[in-house]
């Protein structure tokens, strides 16, 4: 089997979800889901290869990138969602290399348009276009991603249905800034994501990295085939505590802008999956909770000062 290999070849395992033979009901597809399952077990993520996204829409998704991070301010700034984290987020001082913007549901053209209206409002059907049909291409890695995960756990058919259902979308851009002389060059500080999945994709230019299980950082591969899918607290909770959610960052050390892509899944009320806790060794660790009551309170100080957040807002224990 070749998964093996590159398990061992990269300590974050590779699945070629462009792979023929990788088939539900067939013997790569179960070998591939216990891959992922002991990889998000083991570090929180996995490497999908995928040549879903053609080079050159995936030329042409970065140039549009480089288009909208260089509009004016003001024009980034204007309000895209009510939902917190959905919109811009500029460069802050703790942050200062980060800017980053957020097409909510990006999965419908009309809301793409609406978010490309707030940002061209003479319209740019291209940009409209381009963002649809590349959302669209990277929600079917997103499924298989999922539907892996609960054939892992051997879950029926209709428990990854219901969490297709439950899932929205928000597709997010990055831009980081270079570093001035003397200044950090942490693009991002350590975070884990409040998402099911995350889906990164960068365009060449390196900087993520992963915390594996030993504790050591390890550098993502930025080639445009590779789509790093990580799981978030979202995941952390619905596996209770079977998965934890990916610690991840950004360093910059390139002379060059550094773009990058993600895909969050998001749910509506979380909570650990039924048939993943039992009464002797895996005792419910979650409160059911909604997911914006939660991501109101990742900014708050009481997260921002807990070991782990996730469990000081919902924790059973
Ligand atoms: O820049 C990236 O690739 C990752 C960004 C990220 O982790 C985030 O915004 O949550
Ligand atoms: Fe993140």
């Amino acid at each position: 089997m070749d998964y093996e290999e590159h398990a061992s070849n990269s300590q974050v395992p590779i699945i070629n979800f462009s792979d023929e033979n990788l088939k539900p009901g067939t013997e790569n597809w179960d070998s591939a889901c216990q891959v992922i399952k002991g990889a998000l077990e083991d570090h929180g993520c996995f490497y999908a290869l995928s040549y879903k996204v053609p080079m050159e829409l995936n030329n042409k998704v970065f140039g549009l990138m480089e288009e909208l991070f260089d509009l004016p301010l003001e024009t980034k700034m204007q309000k895209i969602s009510d939902k917190p984290y959905h919109g811009y987020y500029g460069p802050h001082p703790s942050v200062p290399l980060y800017e980053s913007l957020g097409i909510p549901d990006p999965l419908t053209m009309e809301n793409v348009q609406h978010f490309t209206k707030v940002m061209w409002p003479q319209g740019y059907d291209h940009f409209s276009e381009t963002l649809n049909v590349y959302a669209n291409l990277v929600v079917e890695l997103d499924h298989i991603a999922k539907r892996m995960v609960c054939d892992g756990y051997g879950l029926e058919q209709r428990h990854y249905h219901d969490l297709i259902e439950s899932t929205s979308y928000l597709l997010r851009s990055f831009r980081y800034a270079l570093p001035k002389k003397d200044e950090s060059n942490l693009g991002l500080m350590p975070h884990k994501d409040t998402s099911f999945f995350t889906i990164l994709h960068q365009n060449n230019v390196a900087g993520l990295q992963v915390k594996l299980k030993s504790g050591e950082w390890f550098d993502i591969d930025p080639s445009p085939f590779m789509f790093l899918i990580l799981a978030g607290e979202s995941f952390q909770v619905w596996s209770n505590d079977r998965i934890e959610a990916c610690e991840h960052r950004v360093i910059i050390n390139e002379k060059k802008h550094r773009f990058s892509m993600g895909l969050f899944s998001l749910g509506t009320t979380i909570q650990p999956h039924q048939e993943l806790v039992d009464d002797e060794e895996h005792p419910r660790h979650y409160k059911p909770f909604d997911y914006y009551d939660y991501l109101n309170f990742v900014g708050t100080k009481e997260a921002l000062e807990s070991k782990c957040r996730i469990k000081t807002f919902c924790g059973i224990d």
